[in-house]
């Protein structure tokens, strides 16, 4: 893999994601990939679906992000991801554009999941009952690392701002730590890296890049579980920084005491500082972070109160919150219907008809009907098979699962056969871009999330 491309497209999309909206960047140029740099020259490739909308809207903040890392002379082409690339690219930027648009294959490619989404501050987080004592110790970690809470454990279900929380620490030590080192990890990443290094008997690396740090953020740990020799280096991580007295901040979807297969050692590590959990968010709240979003992005609503209906229905999972505003958006620009009541309505009633709770599914029951929908089947779903016919029912499958399921990113990639964090948010992207600029994908997933909540969409129906 070509990392020096890789290095600069990450910087690249950086700057880009400070220029726009978060939809903005969701939708159209998260799916983009550096494919390479042919001389001043760099080629950016987009999915074929969108080729043509990214190059006539987006051309100019490509190129002043491009050039505010490359330089002033920089030029940008749009590419199509898969064609061949022109004459004169450089060889490893070709293999660059493959590893990044194939699935990530070896564990190495888990640098996406260490990175700091910039968005993810104290500033954007809004605080409610549910979130209060997690928010209170995670700033004052962030300002008094090692000093005001150590370890700081945060708990609850998926969708509530535990990683949010992490980034937010991570980008405040990162602006006002007097250049204290933060590293954010997933277990998931952690885990591939340390799979790695014994493979590449490179173990001393590892433990340098997690122990030679003053803050240590690690998302997810319920993964722990199950993983003995993860646990164990984990564990010796754990205790090298803890002496050292650098911070440890760890998130979890449940309290230390009912992670029952994790070792007792362990266990009374994580509680021996302080821990914390995450509820959901109750109606004001839920309304504040809709507004905030709206105004962030720039959403024009057509009534003030457009945006009521969502924070009355989903009551328990943000993310499922701000999924339901981005099909709000999509519908919007599909259509041009101004964004009112009536509009929020017809897109709810679609998304959880007759409910006034989305009705969760299993990710079975999702893949299920996906198939049966598109006419595949649900072995082609977890195989290698990268036709394009099992890629859309791939991608349209992993999205349902994110926004009916309250599974995570690990969990849905290995219920889609193996496969890693990254590839499932990429196929979400591609879903809800599709869905924005394709009348039929919006109707088919809109069919089918109506499908799936009915209340005999039990197996067998
Ligand atoms: N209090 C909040 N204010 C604003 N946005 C929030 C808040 N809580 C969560 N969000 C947003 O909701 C989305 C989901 O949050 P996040 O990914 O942090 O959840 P999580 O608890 O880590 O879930 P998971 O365990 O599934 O990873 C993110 O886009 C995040 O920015």
């Amino acid at each position: 893999m070509h990392t020096q491309l890789e290095h600069t497209w990450s910087q690249i999309q950086a700057e880009l994601r400070r220029s726009v909206t978060d939809s903005t960047y969701h939708l159209w140029l998260a799916p983009l990939r550096a494919r390479a740099l042919h001389g001043q020259a760099l080629l950016i490739g987009a999915p074929d679906e969108i080729r043509t909308w990214v190059a006539d809207r987006f051309s100019r903040v490509l190129q002043s992000s491009a050039a505010a890392i490359l330089g002033p002379a920089t030029t940008v082409e749009v590419v199509s991801l898969d064609d061949p690339l022109p004459d004169g690219a450089e060889p490893a930027a070709a293999e660059a554009a493959q590893a990044a648009s194939a699935p990530p294959r070896r564990p190495t490619a888990a640098n996406a999941d260490e990175s700091f989404n910039p968005k993810y501050t104290f500033d954007q987080f809004v605080i409610g009952d549910g979130n209060r004592l997690a928010h209170a110790a995670a700033l004052a970690v962030a300002e008094l690392p090692g000093q005001a809470y150590n370890p700081l454990f945060i708990y609850g279900p998926p969708g509530l701002g535990k990683t949010h929380l992490l980034h937010a620490i991570a980008n405040y030590v990162r602006e006002y730590g007097d250049g204290l080192t933060v590293r954010y990890t997933t277990i998931e990443a952690f885990t591939n890296r340390f799979i790695h290094a014994l493979h590449s008997s490179n173990v001393e690396e590892f433990k340098r890049r997690y122990r030679d740090t003053d803050i240590l953020l690690i998302d997810d740990v319920q993964f722990l579980e199950s993983k003995a020799k993860t646990e164990e280096e984990f564990f010796h991580t754990f205790n090298a920084l803890y002496e050292t007295g650098s911070q440890l901040v760890v998130t979890c979807d449940r309290m230390p005491r009912d992670m029952n297969a994790l070792a007792d050692r362990l266990r009374e590590r994580f509680e021996s500082g302080l821990v914390t959990d995450i509820r959901p968010p109750d109606l004001a709240t839920r309304m504040t972070i809709l507004r905030k979003r709206v105004q962030h992005d720039g959403v024009s609503l057509a009534e003030p109160d457009a945006i009521e209906p969502i924070a009355d229905r989903i009551t328990s999972n943000i993310r499922a919150l701000q999924g339901a505003l981005i099909r709000v958006v999509a519908f919007h620009s599909l259509t041009g219907r101004p964004i009112d009541k009536a509009l929020v309505t017809h897109v709810l009633d679609g998304l959880y008809p007759g409910s006034s709770q989305p009705r969760r599914r299993t990710l079975t029951e999702i893949q299920e009907a996906t198939c049966e929908r598109l006419g595949v089947s649900p072995e082609a779903l977890r195989s290698p098979d990268r036709s394009a016919r099992v890629a859309w029912a791939r991608q349209v499958a992993m999205y349902l699962s994110r926004e009916l399921t309250d599974e995570t990113l690990p969990s849905i990639g290995r219920a889609f056969g193996g496969r890693n964090h990254t590839t499932v948010l990429h196929a979400c992207r591609r879903a809800s871009e599709r869905m924005a600029a394709d009348a039929e994908a919006f109707e088919l997933v809109q069919g089918l999330t109506a499908r799936l909540q009915e209340p005999d969409a039990d197996r067998g129906s």
